[in-house]
């Protein structure tokens, strides 16, 4: 399983270096995610399967390999080097990392190091360059610029920052003052997050996924941003809903607790694996109403046609409002994969948006924050289709909110 991510404040966690044996860790993961572009999550996986390590020192590992992913830039340039040389380099940037937080140097077999007062005088010069502050990367700068004009350099500077840790209250198994007591009984500290009813953030560095609360299917791990999107359906019990882009079924659970368990909820993805994961979610949260369903070409889609009274298309995007979670679709191919990102998004809201039904609601939701894949593919969208009317969008960004960064537009069949 992947690790538990601690999202404190770096500071008070890291009271003190690295172990070498950790620091090792660190680099070769470093290494798997900027070498051979390997997904963070898969990483982790690796580097962390058959060791015995504490779900604590795990932490540490995420919470240091996720800042230095998360502004490599910055650090490999207070390090004296370059993201291309980080496999042969990557000691001195560990070890910059270590200078920057205050900490001692781990005490590596072989470690390449930087002398302190090339350090602090490296150090001003970053403080006053803004981009390389934030650790972004170039093709990054100039799409956010070109998007998001005046207000890119806000939302840059929130994806540099580590991400909170939150949590959805499973409403079909509690209320979510009954999840904070029970969670701070078993050691884990909450507090309620203003505006989404649903979600606590977790104020502790606790392993959520030992406590009881969680076997028992109380919660799941969301980003309160996230929990914004199976709102805006408005579900009833009784209706029959499609979640079309369902994965591992995030938004599904969410949405089967809306539904109260009534009502028809038909997950579906064009990954099994992902259909399976979910069954086991939904039998963990007590979301006896969920029915999975493989995507296996148009004909599954054709014959939903106008069936549905809420669908969302939580659409597969580039995840650049998510950068503070997933920091290493930074250093990959996204700004290649964008276009053939946005040719599937316009696909899938043309062809699937054909099971509403009259006067029912889609949501067309992503978790980025560019609105060539937002807004952009909503009007081009409603351009084609004078039968669908939009009701109202959301952008929910990293700079405005502090949680991670999603869009979402509700959008009304209004014919056939
Ligand atoms: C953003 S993720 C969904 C996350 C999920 N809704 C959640 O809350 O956990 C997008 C999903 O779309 C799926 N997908 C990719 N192409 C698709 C297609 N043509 N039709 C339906 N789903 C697709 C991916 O497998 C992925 O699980």
């Amino acid at each position: 399983m992947i690790p538990q991510f601690f999202q404190c404040r770096i500071a008070t966690m890291l009271a003190s270096p690295l172990s070498p044996s950790s620091a090792e860790l660190v680099l070769g993961i470093l290494n798997q995610v900027l070498m051979e572009g390997s997904p963070l999550d898969r990483a982790y996986s690796r580097h962390f399967s058959g060791l015995k390590l504490e779900s604590e020192e795990q932490a540490r590992i995420a919470t240091v390999t996720g800042e230095l992913i998360r502004r490599l830039n910055l650090f490999c340039f207070l390090a004296d080097t370059t993201p291309e040389r980080i496999e042969r380099e990557g000691s001195r940037v560990l070890n910059a990392w270590h200078r920057f937080h205050g900490l001692p140097i781990p005490r590596l077999r072989y470690t390449l190091d930087i002398e302190e007062a090339v350090f602090a005088e490296r150090l001003e010069r970053a403080k006053a360059e803004p981009l390389l502050w934030d650790g972004c990367p170039d093709w990054l700068d100039k799409l956010g610029q070109a998007e998001l004009g005046d207000t890119w350099a806000a939302e840059r500077a929130a994806l540099s920052l580590a991400p909170k840790r939150y949590l959805r209250t499973n409403g079909l198994k509690c209320t979510r003052d009954e999840l904070a007591t029970r969670l701070a009984a078993e050691g884990v500290q909450t507090v309620p997050v203003d505006g989404v009813e649903s979600a606590l953030e977790v104020t502790s560095n606790a392993a959520l996924f030992r406590t009881k609360a969680f076997a028992d299917g109380w919660f799941e791990q969301q980003d309160a941003g996230s929990q914004l999107v199976a709102a805006a359906l408005d579900v009833k019990p009784g209706m029959r809903v499609i979640d079309a882009c369902a994965g591992a079924g995030g938004k599904t659970l969410h949405l089967a607790a809306a539904m109260t368990g009534k009502g028809r909820l038909l997950a579906m993805d064009v990954e099994q694996w992902k259909l399976d994961n979910l069954k086991e979610r939904a039998r963990r949260a007590g979301a006896h109403n969920v029915e999975t369903r493989l995507i296996a070409g148009s004909k599954t889609i054709k014959r939903l046609k106008l069936s549905a009274d809420r669908l969302l298309l939580d659409v597969p995007c580039s995840g650049l409002g998510v950068l503070k979670r997933n920091p290493d679709a930074k250093w990959r191919d996204t700004e290649e994969r964008l276009p053939v990102l946005m040719e599937l998004q316009a696909h899938i809201l043309g062809s699937y948006s054909r099971m509403v039904k009259v006067g029912g609601i889609l949501v067309y939701a992503t978790c980025s924050i560019m609105p060539c894949e937002n807004r952009g593919q909503v009007d081009a969208f409603l351009a084609a289709n004078p039968n669908f009317r939009l009701l109202e969008d959301e952008n929910i960004t990293p700079a405005t909110s502090g949680f991670d960064g999603f869009y979402l537009a509700k959008l009304e069949r209004i014919a056939e």
